[in-house]
């Protein structure tokens, strides 16, 4: 609504409800004016900055580095800016300070004899690039970013041109005041973090925080303290999320993962959650089996061998309890298609076989003290005893509730976000390109509305009174979109789990990807989804994680002619040696869309004293001839429609159809 001549007074007095309740916060002509001129002028800004990460999977060293370094944004601006003045080895300790700043100094003041010459040589170049990433800002947004301590210092030294001596001398007591009362370390720390905020605006977490990785409480903790963030939740998300609800199948599936990856202590020492039933159970039943394929993959050589042995007999005791508690999901909810997933009652415990699919395999491992072979899905005493107690930890422990209600409040299953659709996994899609369709509570539901109703049902899982049915069905969700084939966290037909661990033969392993996988090269099926979920045909992209990018093998992140990017390429150690990097990033600022692959880094402390960054390599996906301006955003949007507002104020005040109050 552009043409306010057009507005008829019958329109202005059906919104004089709003407009009143408007004129509180504009109380007057002036007022109103003043806040339309400067959203124009926000409009008017360069886009600001997103970066995109996805399928971190504990893995927060790496994580924590990307942030800080943006992607390389940091290290490309330091280039800008200092080409001429700064040689690379200063260059290099620079971007360093911006990502490390404590521990950096830290280190210098042991080996530099004139701190305070370092100290002002780098608080110069700290503000010269503080100053240029925040100039596509507003000073009103640059101030809410700065840290509280040195908000009116840091403000007025990045808006003091040195043209005129006076200010010179102004700007230049300032440095010489911080550094003499000892402050300079502080100052240095406050800027730091500031310009790394400053250079991303927002930040995309495409899914996959949790699993595999040592601590997805770290990654989580820096995600709640981050200025803007969304995240779109991964399966392995989810799962945390189920089990944090209260969901047995999501605890035990968590909790075997963990020990798969010889992570209990997350469980344990991070989320306080008592794991000495489990344990003492495992003990006892396992005494004597070796648990040769539940060994834990670790290269971790602190475990002891003693160690991992009772690891593994914990790891097989979940598994075990793991596979009965989904016989009773998929039991009371056949329309979750799953019966194929009924594994234990196809076993022949007598000869040690299972039939899969119509064939008799040989089981690698035939010791199963709890299984009782008529009843097979039934938990023992002890089973129940200890799943029960876990629902009660889960739920019970604090630290998990605030990450996992902080993954509800920041997250969704997909985001659209401007013009491009985040998604962890898929859309699940048919062999013919259509789309995928479930039955949910007697209703059939596919495309958008599949991942509306299910991210709803997830929702309701959390939080709605425990124990009622809505509650129930919304874990069962969860623990649906973990694993089921029209879930679009997983995107695969079948979860191989029981027979990866107790079958030979590979092909049983095989778990078949979702025809979105092999639809995404196709440019006209992209279409047909941006139409699903109303995104422009032209110039709109998905943006995936999930699956690993083999890049080793030659495989492309850019698919469909550059509109679907997949950015999976392996935070996470344990795939790396698929994938060839650590992962790819995404860099979308006014000018470009660029893809970033890094290679694997390897500590923060090697980072600090080497200065050695992650190696990354940039390539251009997308170039605009045009900057983008904050008027071509999502935001600002919202702000034409905020501006549009003001403007009716403006004429109701005008036409005294509302008084102005001061
Ligand atoms: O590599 P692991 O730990 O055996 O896990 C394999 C399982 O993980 C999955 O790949 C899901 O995890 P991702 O989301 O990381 O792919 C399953 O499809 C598969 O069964
Ligand atoms: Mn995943």
């Amino acid at each position: 609504m552009k043409n306010l001549s057009k507005v008829s007074d019958g329109y202005l007095e059906n919104k004089i409800k709003y407009l009143k309740l408007l004129a509180k916060q504009y109380p007057s002509i002036s007022k109103a004016s003043t806040e339309i001129i400067n959203l124009e002028a926000i409009l008017n800004l360069p886009k600001g900055t997103e970066h995109f990460i996805t399928d971190i999977h504990g893995e927060y060293e790496p994580f924590v580095h990307v942030l800080k370094n943006g992607s390389g944004v940091i290290k490309r601006k330091i280039e800008e800016l200092f080409s001429d003045t700064l040689d690379e080895s200063e260059k290099k300790m620079l971007a360093t300070l911006v990502y490390y700043p404590e521990e950096k100094i830290e280190l210098i003041t042991k080996q530099e004899d004139n701190i305070e010459d370092f100290y002002r040589k780098n608080i110069y170049r700290l503000i010269e690039l503080c100053r240029y990433a925040s100039s596509k800002y507003t000073r009103s947004k640059v101030r809410k970013l700065l840290p509280d301590d040195f908000k009116y210092i840091i403000e007025e030294l990045l808006h003091e041109h040195m043209n005129s001596q006076h200010k010179k001398e102004y700007y230049k007591s300032i440095v010489e005041t911080i550094i003499q009362i000892d402050r300079a370390k502080e100052f240095i720390i406050a800027i730091s973090t500031a310009i790394q905020k400053l250079v991303v605006d927002k930040l995309h977490i495409i899914g996959d925080i949790y699993d595999r990785g040592p601590r997805p409480d770290i990654i989580v903790d820096k995600l709640i303290e981050h200025h803007c963030v969304d995240i779109q939740w991964g399966n392995h998300d989810i799962l945390w999320m189920g089990a944090a609800s209260g969901e047995k199948t999501c605890i035990a599936n968590a909790l075997r993962i963990s020990a798969r990856y010889a992570n209990l202590d997350i469980i344990e020492d991070i989320y306080g959650i008592n794991l000495l039933p489990l344990a003492t159970f495992a003990m006892d039943m396992y005494k004597d089996d070796p648990c040769k394929d539940f060994m834990p993959k670790t290269n971790d050589q602190s475990f002891t061998s003693r160690e991992k042995s009772l690891i593994a007999k914990m790891h097989k005791a979940i598994s075990i309890i793991q596979f009965k508690l989904e016989g009773e999901v998929i039991n009371r909810r056949p329309e979750f298609e799953m019966d194929h997933r009924l594994l234990l009652n196809n076993i022949n415990y007598d000869n040690g076989t299972i039939n899969i699919k119509g064939k008799e395999y040989k089981l690698k491992d035939t010791y199963f003290p709890t299984i009782d072979k008529n009843n097979p899905y039934k938990l023992t005493n002890e089973e129940k005893n200890i799943i029960d107690k876990l629902v009660i930890s889960f739920k019970r422990s604090e630290k998990l509730q605030k990450h996992v209600s902080f993954l509800f409040s920041k997250g969704s299953i997909y985001l659209k976000a401007n013009s491009n659709l985040l998604i962890h996994g898929c859309i699940p899609l048919n062999e013919d390109g259509s789309f995928m369709s479930m039955k949910i509570k007697g209703k059939e539901y596919s495309g958008k509305a599949l991942m509306d109703k299910m991210e709803a049902l997830s929702r309701e899982g959390y939080f709605f009174e425990s124990k009622s049915n809505q509650k129930q069905y919304g874990m069962d969700i969860m623990w649906y979109l973990w694993t089921g084939k029209c879930s679009s966290l997983f995107g695969k037909d079948d979860m191989t789990t029981f027979e990866r661990y107790f079958i030979n033969e590979k092909e049983t392993h095989k778990e078949n990807k979702n025809p979105y996988f092999k639809f995404r090269e196709d440019e006209s099926i992209c279409e047909k989804i941006f139409e699903e979920f109303g995104l422009e045909v032209e110039g709109s992209h998905i943006i995936n994680g999930h699956v690993p990018v083999e890049s080793k093998k030659g495989e492309s992140p850019i698919k469909a002619n550059g509109k679907i990017l997949v950015i999976d390429g392996g935070f996470s150690r344990a795939y790396q040696n698929k994938t060839g990097i650590a992962g790819y990033t995404l860099i979308y600022n006014s000018y470009s869309l660029q893809l970033v692959s890094h290679e694997p880094f390897n500590c923060a402390e090697e980072a600090i004293v080497n200065e050695s960054d992650i190696l990354s390599t940039t390539v251009v996906v997308e170039h605009k001839a045009e900057r983008k301006r904050v008027r071509d955003t999502d935001n600002g949007i919202k702000i034409q429609e905020e501006i549009d507002d003001l403007k009716l104020l403006l004429m109701a005040y005008k036409k005294g159809l509302i008084k102005e109050l001061q």
